[in-house]
């Protein structure tokens, strides 16, 4: 790296940031220019004026703000990378686009998710795609340090101080976008095309849910028309984990899309009620698809006898046949509840306009129509056979009314099951699940309106979700596509996946490609060789982490004092950079919390809710407890070792166990092969 050539980069930097400014002084000019017209519009518009006007003003104005926004945030590096390619071009890579409006000629950044920039993150001695050389920059603050270089054409490629520094920094805060290290595994899915729903399965720290967030910010670049109109958002395993990755998209130049749990997204986060364990087991089962659909289709009538509608004199009537065969078409050809009955009435009111027009020679025109769907037995009639529902009479009568309810199950569910749907209180408030299967219910009686269904889903932590949750996901992607993240070992719901097939069948995307990400970026070697040791007994198949890191420290401290030796731990780990996570169960963490040392660094993080988050440092307290604390009973024992297991998962550079119990005997720290420390 010669002087020269730095100081060139630290002075194209500098333009950059000078072209940036224009840039935010031309967009704030642009939006009081267009303020100004609006106002004046306003004023000369007639009181009948139609509103387009109005919604396309807060669409441009909308944009604008995010652009600002986007812009005023840039106080970072301009760009990461460049590429120099054989035809003579060359291009730097960062964030956003850039480029200098009074000069065409070529932009200074390009975006990078633009075409040009996939190579800087695919190409190889072995494949170097018209690349030559390769540069990545060094930053401190915004300032530009140095770079390092890769000549693919003389056969170097070297591996990256500059990934391995990203990698190995101290976590202080939110997640981080990757944009400058994205490794070729990882950007190959996350340029895969709108139209593929990809299924991930990843070990701990894999970079699964970098993955799909990057994914979701190239794919609104590269399909900004489609999903403007249709829609994007992210799914998360809860409220905890949504705060902790919100930041990366905005940073990524992405505002709108919605991050939200699948209970907030269905509306259970709000459910008063609560069910017993085996209840919501139950509640949360695909066969409760069934009985949702039966319970709809259960209410259709018979025709029992001939329609008569008397009108203006004459007899108008439609045979028995006629009817039954009416309705069944409609049954057959209906895909919700409110189509069939819309249909029927089309089918009856055709019949009888026939005989109208035939006796009458008159032509039946709307009003006639209108007149004979207002007919009352007409109504009667597909109020009788067809009758109007909703989705919480639907629900009501299946756990009230013993004899609908078995009808219903009959077959589906085991006796002593269908009476765990029983209600005795009518009134009784609806639970998460009763949410739910509401939803089904509702998708049977009419389709979901569009603005309430996405052009893509991201879904992360995607072993968690029941068969119903992923069903209530599958339907607001209408026929949008999906990139499912997890990771079948830290399935820890009473509902986890079994397998990805299975899972991807209940998200109606069975046409899924299915793929392994092992490559770990978080946890150190002698942290993940200790927890994979779990692994074989947590009841799935799956592929064990390989870290790429070769750092990491492993310490085993034995105390009768449970909370002192924590707090001592929390103490020693707080002497070196970076945030400390506790992870213990809900009942560990109050025994610990009030002797806790007070520092802004440290989280108290129950077991249950340390999915998806890291820390640089993890004291683990008492993990026996973790792996006993939900083997509730539920045919599912290895629940609590999959706890302890993502529990293990969560450290960058050090884990301390602090016990007094044994350990539970999957964890055999002594076979191990750590370079740690035990003591
Ligand atoms: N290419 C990369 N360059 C730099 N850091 C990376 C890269 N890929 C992943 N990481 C980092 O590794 C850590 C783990 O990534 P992430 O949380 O996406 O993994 P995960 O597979 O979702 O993990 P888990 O299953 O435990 O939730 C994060 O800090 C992430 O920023």
């Amino acid at each position: 790296m010669s002087e020269l050539d730095l100081q060139a980069e630290i002075d194209h930097h500098h333009r950059v940031r000078e072209v940036m400014a224009a840039m935010r002084q031309s967009t704030v000019d642009r939006m009081e220019k267009f303020e100004a017209d609006f106002i004046e519009s306003k004023r000369n518009r007639f009181a009948d004026d139609a509103g387009p006007d109005h919604n396309l003003a807060q669409a441009m104005a909308k944009r604008r703000d995010g652009r600002l926004a986007e812009l005023a945030e840039r106080d970072v590096p301009m760009f990461f990378g460049r590429l120099w390619f054989d035809s003579g071009a060359d291009y730097h890579v960062g964030r956003l686009h850039v480029a200098d409006e009074n000069d065409g000629s070529q932009p200074l950044v390009v975006d990078w998710r633009a075409p040009v920039a996939e190579r800087f993150y695919r190409a190889s001695v072995h494949t170097p795609l018209e690349v030559t050389r390769r540069r990545r920059f060094g930053f401190r603050g915004s300032v530009l340090t140095g770079f390092e270089d890769e000549d693919l054409s003389l056969g170097h490629e070297g591996g990256s101080d500059l990934l391995a520094t990203e990698i190995e920094r101290p976590r202080t805060g939110p997640m981080r976008d990757i944009v400058a290290t994205i490794q070729p595994e990882q950007d190959e899915l996350i340029r895969r095309d709108l139209d593929t729903t990809l299924c991930v399965q990843g070990a701990p720290g894999t970079g699964k849910t970098a993955v799909g967030l990057h994914r979701a910010a190239w794919l609104l670049y590269t399909y900004t028309d489609r999903l403007e109109r249709s829609g994007m958002l992210v799914v998360g395993p809860n409220e905890n984990f949504l705060s902790y990755i919100a930041q990366v998209l905005p940073a990524l130049g992405e505002r709108s899309v919605w991050q939200v749990t699948v209970d907030r997204l269905t509306g259970a986060a709000d459910a008063p009620g609560q069910d017993a364990d085996d209840v919501a087991l139950l509640k949360h089962d695909a066969r409760m698809a069934e009985v949702c659909q039966r319970a709809v289709w259960q209410h259709l009538g018979r025709a029992e006898e001939p329609l008569v509608a008397p009108y203006e004199g004459n007899r108008l009537a439609l045979g028995f046949d006629y009817l039954t065969d009416a309705i069944d078409r409609a049954r057959t050809s209906a895909r919700t509840w409110e189509a069939g009955r819309k249909s029927l009435e089309q089918t009856i009111l055709h019949g009888l306009m026939s005989q109208y027009e035939s006796r009458t020679r008159r032509t039946a025109d709307g009003r006639w129509k209108a007149a004979m769907k207002r007919h009352p037995n007409v109504k009667q009639f597909l109020d009788t056979v067809w009758p109007r529902l909703t989705a919480k009479r639907v629900l009501r009568r299946l756990t009230t009314n013993e004899t609908f309810r078995s009808d219903v199950c009959a077959g589906l569910l085991k006796a002593d099951e269908a009476d765990l749907l029983h209600t005795t209180n009518r009134a009784s408030k609806p639970t998460a699940a009763d949410v739910l299967l509401l939803d089904e219910i509702e998708a049977q009686l009419r389709p979901l309106a569009p603005e309430r269904t996405y052009g893509h889903i991201v879904v992360d932590e995607a072993q968690d979700l029941s068969p119903m949750q992923c069903r209530a996901i599958a339907r607001r992607t209408a026929n949008g596509s999906l990139t499912v993240l997890g990771d079948l070992a830290q399935g820890t719901t009473p509902w986890a996946a079994p397998d990805w097939p299975t899972q991807m069948r209940h998200l109606a995307h069975d046409d899924a490609e299915h793929t392994e990400l092992a490559t770990g970026y978080r946890v150190p070697a002698a942290i993940i060789d200790l927890a994979n040791q779990v692994l074989p007994h947590l009841g799935v198949t799956v592929s064990p982490a390989r870290s790429i890191r070769s750092d990491g420290a492993l310490e085993l401290i034995h105390a009768e004092d449970i909370p002192t030796a924590t707090a001592d731990a929390v103490q020693r780990a707080l002497a070196d950079e970076g945030h400390v996570g506790v992870i213990a169960t809900d009942h560990v963490i109050e025994a610990v919390r009030a002797i806790m040392p007070t520092s802004d660094r440290v989280d108290l993080v129950p077991s249950a809710i340390a999915k998806g988050l890291e820390f640089d440092h993890v004291v683990l307290v008492e993990p026996t407890d973790i792996a006993e604390a939900t083997s509730d009973g539920m045919e599912r024992p290895s629940i609590g070792l999959r706890h302890l297991y993502v529990a293990l998962t969560r450290a960058v550079s050090s884990l301390t166990i602090v016990h007094t119990r044994p350990l539970p005997p999957e964890l055999d720290p002594s076979a191990a092969t750590t370079t740690a420390t035990a003591t």
